[in-house]
């Protein structure tokens, strides 16, 4: 008998250094089963077509995932004896919760573990784009001036009135760093902090009337997809710079890339796109803008956290004790 076979044995559907990881240091402890980079869907179509009965999903009982892969209602009965799902991620929209509910799936995340690197991207966003480093940059390796007539002066990131939407850990912690810069916080989010002083605005539109910035730190889902709208963009206006590292569906991409083109809006900070890994090509022409390929969590430390939540939960989950991050229960 292989030494695993009685291992718990969990499907792996993370980015290859991930599954190493996990691989070299618990394969002790569990029977991991490689999903490479597949989506889940053309997995268990080549699994059923090709027979292939070296992955037997029948006996799967956990999948650890991430946000790059959606884990639907019709990808959840291809899995009959799953009851745990850890995904390496703060958000959740790529999981369709409610049928883990309803099938008795627990879940378990990132917590707030990944906030501050999040947090640190986002405020490096912002001074990105109002002190137009990354457009500097690209002067600065060719070794010349940026010429008069087609560069215009950065602005003070102090002052600035920042509207935060979605005030949660990720919010909290860009707008602590916000303040020591001398910026003036406001924020929108589903409910009044009653721990915190900055103004509360009960609308995104509101928000945006009274900010320089918006920083979208808010989860997606059916109440805030396209949260920030070509109204949105318009009450911001013509100065109004939009940093998001939530998900790229917070805003209507279309119309961001019009306000950018237009001159409607000064400036974006993106981690995050509509159709990931997907950007859209217009974008890359515009120098009011810095793109980065979601990568808020893009530390070591971030990484090394995120293994040890992944085994710690697991672990827990299979000995019937608390979860450490539970998502669903
Ligand atoms: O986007 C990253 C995350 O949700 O952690």
């Amino acid at each position: 008998m292989p030494p695993h076979q009685n291992l718990p044995k969990v499907l792996l559907h993370v980015p290859h250094e991930f599954a190493s990881h996990l691989h070299h240091h618990f394969s002790h402890k569990f029977h991991f089963l490689n999903l490479s980079s597949l989506p889940l869907h053309q997995f268990f179509f080549a699994c059923t077509h090709e027979n292939d009965h070296h992955h037997d999903l029948s006996s799967i009982t956990a999948l650890i995932c991430y946000g790059g892969h959606p884990v639907t209602a019709d990808a959840l009965p291809l899995l009959p004896s799953l009851r745990f799902i850890f995904t390496a991620s703060a958000g959740t929209d790529h999981i369709d919760l409610s049928e883990c509910r309803r099938r008795g799936v627990t879940v378990a995340g990132a917590g707030n573990l990944l906030s501050e690197d999040v947090a640190d991207l986002a405020v490096g966003l912002l001074i990105d784009v109002v002190r137009k480093i990354s457009v500097l940059d690209s002067y600065g390796r060719r070794r010349i001036q940026p010429p008069q007539s087609d560069f215009s002066l950065g602005s003070k990131l102090g002052g600035k009135k920042v509207g935060i939407v979605g005030l949660g850990k990720i919010g909290l912690e860009v707008a602590h760093r916000l303040e020591a810069f001398g910026c003036t916080i406001l924020y929108y989010s589903r409910n009044i902090k009653p721990f915190v002083s900055y103004p509360f605005h009960s609308s995104v539109v509101d928000l945006a009337t009274n900010s320089d910035v918006l920083v979208l730190c808010c989860e997606l889902n059916d109440q805030t997809r396209n949260i920030v709208n070509r109204e949105v963009m318009f009450a911001l206006g013509k100065g109004g710079v939009i940093v998001n590292v939530g998900r790229g569906s917070l805003i209507d991409e279309k119309e961001l890339l019009q306000c950018l083109m237009k001159g409607e809006i000064g400036g974006a900070g993106l981690d995050v796109f509509e159709n990931e890994p997907h950007v859209p090509r217009e974008f890359f022409a515009l120098d009011n803008v810095v793109l980065s390929p979601h990568a808020g969590a893009n530390t070591s430390e971030s990484y090394m956290g995120i293994f040890q939540l992944a085994e710690l939960n697991l672990e827990a989950f299979f000995s019937n004790e608390p979860l450490i991050t539970p998502v669903i229960l």
